[in-house]
């Protein structure tokens, strides 16, 4: 029998993606607003009794991370205090919460990827609201795992994938930052990573060495450039729109939030806890491109618009 799992967030990438999970094991309940939302400890409450879920993930948070620069509190009552409204009711009902977060609670200064016990410094509104997010689901509640991950994409919602999909279709070069590095990860592949961790949560409870901090982003890392330019190449592969990458630096590309020159995310604590890597990041851009792709053998279309929703 399929154990239920309560998923707030049901429209993000990283929800849809749980929805999409075609797993013998368990069943993702993902819930938006109004039916759960983070900033309503009423509604978490009735979606706890109508699922009576056997754990919880949280994959909802504001994640407009220029636009938080000037609206903190919006941020915060999400990514810190909805995150811990969710945490508390799910220690209520006795059950493990698994809560996502990121890469931005670091400067980025590090020269090597991070580990789980570096120390925080986030740049910006967004990454302090996931850090105090981080904090406050870790304090209400004993059995959870933060998650964090990276520079993530899927055929869903609004992302960097489908953004230079579009500007490829609209001129010849795209200039992209290249003194970033990270690496990008593909929200299917978060999902099935999601359901490895539940897995141990639920069949091992009484143990602890699955609790805490742990990072989880896609082999490999690459710059935003780079990333750029597996997805043209990839895109010219599959007859879509391509264009020539121009490589810029962070200064060149001014944003309101700060981002970190290095979000690497070193995994090993992921790999040795649960058994599961994710796959190479260049994978996760063939699988999304393929998924993005329209039925091109029937129609003749040279357009990825068709199965994407971004606005
Ligand atoms: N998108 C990215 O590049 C990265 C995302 N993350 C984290 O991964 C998680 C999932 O991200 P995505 O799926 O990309 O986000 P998303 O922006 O696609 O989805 C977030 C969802 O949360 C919902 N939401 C916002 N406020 C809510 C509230 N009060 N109650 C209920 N739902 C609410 C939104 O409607 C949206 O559906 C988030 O915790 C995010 O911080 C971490 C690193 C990178």
């Amino acid at each position: 029998m399929r154990r239920t799992v309560l998923v707030a967030g049901a429209s993000g990438q990283v929800a849809r993606s749980l929805a999409a999970l075609d797993v013998p094991d368990l069943r993702f309940a993902t819930l938006g607003r109004p039916d759960l939302d983070l900033s309503d400890p009423a509604s978490i409450e009735r979606a706890m009794d109508a699922h009576e879920p056997v754990a919880i993930v949280n994959a909802a948070a504001y994640t407009a991370v220029d636009r938080a620069e000037t609206e903190p509190d919006a941020a915060f009552a999400i990514n810190r205090d909805g995150a811990s409204a969710l945490a508390e009711a799910a220690a209520r009902h006795g059950r493990p919460i698994v809560h996502i977060s990121t890469d931005y609670v670091f400067d980025g200064t590090k020269p090597e990827p991070y580990v789980e016990t570096d120390p925080t410094g986030p740049l910006g509104v967004y990454g302090r609201s996931k850090l105090e997010g981080e904090a406050a689901v870790a304090g209400a509640n004993p059995a959870h795992v933060i998650l964090r991950t990276a520079w993530v994409y899927s055929p869903y919602g609004a992302n960097f994938l489908k953004t230079m999909l579009r500007l490829a279709g609209e001129r010849d070069t795209v200039r992209v930052v290249a003194d970033q590095r990270g690496t990008p990860t593909y929200a299917p592949d978060i999902a099935v990573g999601i359901a490895a961790v539940l897995r141990v949560a639920l069949r091992q409870p009484g143990r602890t060495d699955w609790r805490g901090i742990v990072h989880m982003v896609a082999g490999g890392e690459t710059t935003w450039a780079g990333f750029a330019e597996e997805i043209l190449r990839g895109s010219a592969e599959r007859a879509g729109p391509s264009a020539r990458v121009e490589p810029v630096a962070t200064p060149d590309h001014p944003t309101s939030a700060k981002r970190p020159a290095n979000s690497r995310l070193a995994t090993a604590r992921f790999r040795r806890t649960f058994g599961h890597g994710l796959p190479e990041w260049q994978e996760g851009v063939r699988n999304c491109l393929d998924a993005l792709r329209p039925v091109r053998a029937t129609t003749a279309s040279t357009n990825f618009g068709g199965a994407a929703d971004d606005t």
